[in-house]
């Protein structure tokens, strides 16, 4: 079990990390999520002794990384996948670590089995692609075998197979009882992985909630119905009490009904449907929403990327809002007795 207590860490005026509390729960796959520079590799980095809070602590099985004798028989992590000597071989570059802590040496073998290095352990980690950079170092984090393991980005620049068999590795870690923490700054990818979420926005705590509970919050459907005779279905439709909403391009949009009954409706009153089509909100946008205040950079009517408060220098957070934000997540997740996944 990680647990993360206040942790806080400032570079000069900027405030990476601001007092951030929870939790990563022991066999499921937890999620952390939050846009560029929220602060989820600096947190992470703290965990791993790798940077030190200006405040706060993390402990990992009750104790601080430091304190931990054989660190990678208790947390296996992969941050920055080129943090491997360039002329070193794959195998030479895992038996190293393995040396340095007492892992044994079969172990390596093994670990380059696992994540389909074997073919190459004798070449030099420098001309390695992305991908196989990824796997190397997955591999180291899994050579001590450890309870714990912690992933920065872990898809970025794999092919879809390499996507694929990362999310698997996961999910496995996480059936034999592991916990897996793993960051991401996309919404999609978390939805087919992740059991728990951690989000953060400029170094602030936004929600800590299951998966399913994003998703029974965010993921709102509605049906998208056209017709051309407008008037005669909405009147059908309000005096059977089901809620509609005009759009931009002359359909509706009806949210408390199921295209069956809006299609029988339809029929018992001879009103002809050009469209009944079934819309779910996509959870990057749950995601992007709940976010918005807290990123670095939004797209401007042109395109061009435009920097979001330049001025906040110091990276203070706006408070969250008092009221759920409107999308559906809220602060009730950070308080007592608010709804949460029980944590093991
Ligand atoms: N060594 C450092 N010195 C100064 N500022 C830093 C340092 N490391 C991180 N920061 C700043 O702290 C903030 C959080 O950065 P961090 O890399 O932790 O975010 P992140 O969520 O991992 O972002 P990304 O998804 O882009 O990797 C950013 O504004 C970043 O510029």
């Amino acid at each position: 079990m990680i647990e993360v207590h206040e942790l806080t860490k400032r570079y000069g005026d900027k405030l990476a990390v601001d007092g951030l509390s929870f939790q990563v729960p022991q066999g499921v796959v937890t999620g952390f999520l939050g846009p560029n520079g929220a602060g989820k590799s600096t947190t992470m980095r703290m965990m791993l002794d790798l940077d030190r809070p200006t405040s706060g602590s993390v402990t990992i099985d009750g104790r601080a990384y430091h304190q931990l004798r054989q660190p990678l028989k208790h947390i296996g992590a992969l941050l920055e996948a080129k943090a491997v000597h360039p002329g070193r071989t794959a195998y030479n570059h895992l038996l190293w670590l393995a040396r340095s802590n007492r892992i044994p040496v079969g172990r390596v073998d093994e670990v380059l089995g696992m994540v389909g290095l074997r073919e190459v352990a004798k070449r030099k980690s420098g001309g390695f692609s992305l991908g196989m950079g990824q796997r190397l170092g997955i591999a180291a984090a899994l050579l001590g075998d450890p309870k714990i393991l912690m992933f920065d980005e872990p898809v970025n620049g794999l092919d879809p197979e390499g996507i694929l068999w990362v999310r698997n590795l996961m999910k496995l870690l996480a059936q034999e009882g592991r916990t897996v923490f793993v960051s991401s700054h996309l919404m999609s990818e978390m939805a087919l992985t992740a059991d728990h979420l951690v989000v953060i926005g400029q170094g602030r705590l936004l929600a800590n909630l299951s998966m399913d509970e994003f998703i029974d919050q965010n993921s709102h459907g509605f049906v998208r119905v056209r017709t051309p005779q407008p008037e005669a279905l909405l009147e059908a439709l309000a005096t059977a009490g089901i809620t509609s909403r005009p759009l931009a391009d002359g359909g509706f949009e009806v949210v408390d009904g199921d295209p069956a009954t809006i299609g029988d409706l339809a029929r018992d009153h001879g009103i002809a449907l050009h469209e009944l089509s079934p819309q779910r909100a996509s959870l990057e946008e749950a995601f992007m929403q709940m976010t918005a205040d807290s990123v670095e950079y939004r797209t401007g009517a042109d395109g061009s990327a435009i920097p979001v408060n330049p001025g906040n220098a110091a990276g203070i957070a706006p408070p969250p809002p008092e009221d759920g934000g409107g999308g559906g997540w809220g602060a009730q997740w950070q308080q007592p007795g608010g709804k949460r996944r029980k944590e093991s």
